[in-house]
C-alpha cells in the first residue's frame, strides 16, 4: 500500500508540452533538420504531441520516430529475442545527420537514456542529440542532463513517479507514490 498524489493534471501536462515545443523552436532557431524520437512507450506519445504543437507554431511538420531500447538495457540481460525489434530502415534514414530530440516520460537514473543513445548510434550518425522529458525526478547514476523538462520533481528513492497518458491509459496525469513508513526498508 502507498499514498499517492497527483502532481500534474491534464492541463499541467498540456501547458508543459506547449512550453517545451516553444523552447525547442527557440533553441534550434526553427525546426529545420530536427527529428523527434520517442522512447517506447510513453515517450512516443509525448513526441507526437509536441510535434503537433510545433506544426501549429511553425506551420510545417517535424518528423517523428519511435525507438525500442529493449536490447540495449543494462538491467535486463535475459530479454526474450522475440520481444526485441531491430532498428528499421526508416529509423536509420531519420537519424542520419539529423538533430535528434529524444523523448521519455520520466528521467531517473539515466540508464534508459544511456541505452537509447546506444540504440540511436546503431541507427546512424546524428548531427546532435537533445533530450526532453516530462518529469525529471533526480537521482542520476550517469552524467546525463535533459535539455527540456516538463517538471522537476524532487523525490526520495523510495518514491515512484507514474505517468498516465490518454493514448494508452485513458487519462492524462502524473502521480507520485509514497510508500508508507512501515514499508520502507522491507
Ligand atoms: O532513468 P531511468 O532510471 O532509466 O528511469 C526512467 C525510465 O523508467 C521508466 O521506464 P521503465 O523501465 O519503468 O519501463 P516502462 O516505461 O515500460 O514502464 C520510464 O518510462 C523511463 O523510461
Ligand atoms: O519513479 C520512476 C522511476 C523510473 N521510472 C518511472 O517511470 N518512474
Amino acid at each position: 500500500m502507498s499514498d499517492s498524489r497527483v502532481i500534474m493534471d491534464e492541463s499541467a501536462i498540456r501547458r508543459a508540452l506547449t512550453r517545451i515545443a516553444h523552447e525547442m523552436v527557440e533553441k534550434n532557431k526553427g525546426i529545420q533538420g530536427c527529428v523527434l524520437i520517442g522512447i517506447r512507450t510513453r515517450g512516443i506519445y509525448l513526441a507526437k504531441r509536441v510535434a503537433e504543437r510545433i506544426l501549429e507554431i511553425e506551420g510545417h511538420p517535424v518528423a517523428v520516430g519511435e525507438l525500442d531500447i529493449t536490447r540495449y538495457r543494462d538491467d535486463r540481460p535475459h530479454i526474450a529475442e522475440s520481444s526485441i525489434t531491430t532498428p528499421d530502415e526508416e529509423l536509420k534514414l531519420l537519424v542520419k545527420d539529423k538533430r535528434i530530440i529524444l523523448f521519455d516520460d520520466v528521467l531517473y537514473t539515466g540508464r534508459t537514456i544511456r541505452a537509447a543513445l546506444d540504440a540511436l548510434m546503431d541507427c546512424g550518425r546524428p548531427q546532435s542529440i537533445q533530450l526532453a522529458v516530462l518529469v525529471d525526478r533526480g537521482h542520476r547514476e550517469l552524467p546525463i542532463r535533459p535539455d527540456y523538462v516538463g517538471k522537476n520533481v524532487p523525490t526520495s528513492r523510495h518514491e515512484q513517479i507514474d505517468v498516465s497518458l490518454q493514448e494508452i491509459d485513458d487519462d492524462d496525469c502524473v502521480t507520485i507514490l509514497h510508500p508508507r513508513e512501515a514499508e520502507i526498508g522491507r
